[in-house]
């Protein structure tokens, strides 16, 4: 993180994007008779008819604003404890080294910062779906995956306290307080950037510069799926870390939302080591597993040129609010490195 550009929120995260989790819905919220307003059909629909069900509703909205209004706060005191009482097993996970990475990723990354490298080069090295951008792509080796995962689940069983990844995810980690983001993250987000600048120029592809990074988990008798959603960044990158597991592919397009005969969502498969990279604001979700226990590597790829015009959640200029870290990936002023980006 350079020193002189602290990173800021958007004030939309205390009233927007409030996932209400019982309806599998998100909603905007300002007051009861507002939410009654804008999303009363909507919660009807999903069978939330009486009176008593939307109080519930109301409890669950002000538990979250509450949550989200502590968290900085309590992400920083989970932050010190960990980096002062929490013992890795495998340490050397914590750092990012050529040697996690696949060999066909390192031959990805010399091809595009090679002179003269274009898209057309790069989509002979992805898998590509549909034309919604999605990209797949190998990215840490198995040995890599294995020690991660290990490490996580040594940490999950832990008394160290934990924060959760967002609202819709009750398992996971979230990886910068387990102190990952200089030394594992930023270096990744770094070393992927002449990948993303040619793929995604128009989304500052080019200068993604913070990054919100969690892993995710799924298992039977916990989260089983994830409710349709958009994620706060420009461009993601979810790496898939293993472990066994079957279905729980992801989705792209809104299918709760799309009755036609022919379905206008596509599923990708998650395969170990391989990761997807996909516009953040491309509506997706997971299925649900059907076995074993699948973990993830979700990271929110942000760029301060793009998102400090319009705020990726309200859809409006960023109000900006204090953060810690990366906050949500706003700056105060326009950064230097705006000329170096290809912004279409
Ligand atoms: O389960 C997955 O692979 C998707 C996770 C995801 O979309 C997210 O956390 O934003
Ligand atoms: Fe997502």
């Amino acid at each position: 993180m350079s020193a002189g550009r602290p990173f800021r929120g958007c004030a939309c995260f205390f009233t927007d994007n409030i996932f209400v989790g019982r309806f599998g819905l998100h909603v905007r919220y300002r007051d009861g008779p507002q939410l009654r307003r804008d999303h009363g059909r909507a919660l009807r629909e999903r069978g939330c008819r009486s009176e008593e069900q939307l109080r519930d509703v109301l409890r669950e909205i002000e538990a979250e604003v509450q949550r989200r209004k502590e968290l900085i706060h309590k992400s920083e005191e989970r932050r010190a404890i960990i980096s002062k009482c929490y013992k890795p097993k495998h340490p050397e996970v914590y750092t990012l080294q050529d040697s996690f990475l696949a060999p066909e990723f390192l031959e990805i990354l010399r091809f595009c910062s090679s002179p003269g490298a274009d898209l057309q080069g790069l989509l002979s090295y992805l898998e590509s779906f549909s034309d919604k951008r999605i990209y797949r792509l190998p990215v840490f080796t198995e040995e890599f995956c294995q020690a991660f995962v290990d490490e996580l689940e040594n940490f999950e069983q832990s008394d160290m306290p934990k924060g959760r990844p967002n609202t819709m995810n009750n398992y996971g980690v979230l990886l910068n307080e387990l102190g990952m983001d200089e030394p594992f993250l930023t270096p990744l987000r770094e070393r992927l950037r002449p990948l993303t600048a040619l793929l995604y120029p128009e989304l500052g592809g080019g200068c993604l510069d913070s990054h919100k990074a969690f892993v995710v988990k799924y298992a039977l008798h916990e989260d089983l799926d994830l409710s349709s959603h958009y994620d706060n960044a420009e461009v993601t990158l979810n790496v898939s870390l293993g472990k066994e597991f079957t279905e729980g592919n992801l989705y792209f397009g809104d299918f709760s939302q799309d009755p036609s005969p022919v379905p206008r969502y596509i599923e990708v498969e998650h395969r170990a080591g391989r990761g997807l990279l996909h516009r953040g604001g491309q509506i997706h979700g997971a299925l649900p597993i059907a076995s074993g226990e699948r973990w993830n590597l979700v990271v929110w790829m942000r760029s301060s040129a793009i998102r400090n015009q319009l705020c990726p959640m309200c859809r409006r200029k960023p109000q900006l609010v204090e953060a810690e870290g990366f906050g949500d990936g706003f700056t105060e002023e326009e950064p230097q490195t705006v000329d170096l980006c290809a912004l279409g």
